[in-house]
């Protein structure tokens, strides 16, 4: 079974205007609630490529509720915690630029803590535990390696999609696979990423220190596999950009779905930045058929160190 994990869920306020002027009165009339956070989009996806999969994590309050029935009704199978918070709700301004708001995460208390690695610890051998978004920082570090070793120790693969001094500390772990953007693969080496060449020299490291599969996602750009044998990078698609909300988290759903079902890393790489794209396209995450629309233009090139230019 594949778990995936939001500590922190959202609920996206997504709202589209031709120009956001900040300062100023600005009136909206498109306007989507999408239950968010990195892990349930990732369940979403996954749902939509026909991939069973549970949602856990913690939410409350009339947000949680929103949340949790939204998944439901999509046949997403969902085990929240339950937290006396109310789930915050992320702001997505979709104009000539795309503008966020993302709120803190919940304060969660040592019972709800443990109530989650009691559902870690019953997962089994074979399955997957993907913990993805952003981690409060009340909650100390060596919770989630605590978490991360428990999947070492059952043999579950640990994916991993966080940012700052999580990520940084929680890559010590050696997760299956990570997924940063640019920006958050630069915050792990204290720099700023720019280009593949940089990108793919970083990811390497991180390859050599242990960690299964590294993906850098670069937004129009595409994206990087690189493993322990091999480094390849992705164009994507050109098409007219939507709402990229959930790229990330689509390509993260492309890569396990296909590799679940026994594809190898680069053909689940292919079929991720597929995924990723599409839903860039929308306004809400891709549906299958999207994706596999896009397939043919994902064109993958073997790289190493000497060869990238950009
Ligand atoms: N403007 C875009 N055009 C085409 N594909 C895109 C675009 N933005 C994102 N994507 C796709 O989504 C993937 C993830 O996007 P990215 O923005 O890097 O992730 P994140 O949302 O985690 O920052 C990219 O690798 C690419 O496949
Ligand atoms: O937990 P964080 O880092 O605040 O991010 C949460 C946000 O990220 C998202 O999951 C989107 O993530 P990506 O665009 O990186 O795929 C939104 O749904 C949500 O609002």
């Amino acid at each position: 079974m594949i778990y995936t994990c939001t500590i922190t869920p959202s609920i996206d306020y997504t709202t589209y205007l031709p120009k956001f002027k900040t300062g100023k009165l600005n009136r909206t009339n498109d306007v989507h609630y999408y239950p968010g956070g990195k892990g349930i989009n990732v369940s979403r996806v996954l749902s939509r490529l026909g991939t069973p999969n549970q949602a856990l994590g913690f939410a409350g309050g009339f947000t949680g509720h929103y949340i949790e029935e939204f998944l439901q009704t999509e046949g997403v199978a969902t085990d929240f915690i339950q937290t006396e918070e109310i789930t915050r709700i992320n702001v997505k301004i979709k104009s000539d630029e795309e503008t966020e708001l993302n709120g803190p995460g919940p304060a969660l208390n040592e019972g709800q803590l443990s109530e989650l690695a009691e559902k870690v610890r019953a997962m089994e051998k074979g399955d997957w535990f993907v913990l993805a978004g952003s981690l409060p920082d009340s909650i100390p570090i060596s919770y989630f390696m605590e978490l991360a070793d428990i999947c070492r120790n059952r043999e579950i693969r640990f994916v991993l999609d966080t940012s700052g001094p999580a990520l940084k500390e929680l890559v010590k772990a050696k997760p299956f696979l990570i997924k940063p953007n640019e920006h958050e693969l630069g915050e792990l080496f204290d720099i700023e990423i720019s280009g593949k060449q940089q990108a793919l020299s970083y990811a390497s490291k991180l390859i050599e220190s242990g960690l299964g599969h590294v993906i850098v996602s670069m937004g129009g750009e595409g994206a990087l596999l690189v493993t322990k044998d091999e480094a390849v990078s992705a164009k994507a698609p050109k098409g007219q950009v939507v709402n990229t909300v959930g790229s990330g988290d689509s390509l993260v759903s492309g890569f396990i779905a296909s590799y679940a079902n026994g594809f190898d890393a680069i053909k689940a790489f292919r079929y991720g930045v597929a995924c990723g794209s599409a839903t860039a396209f929308r306004s809400d995450l891709c549906e299958k058929q999207d994706a596999e629309a896009l397939l043919s233009q994902v064109v993958l090139h073997p790289i190493n160190k000497e060869d990238v230019t950009s």
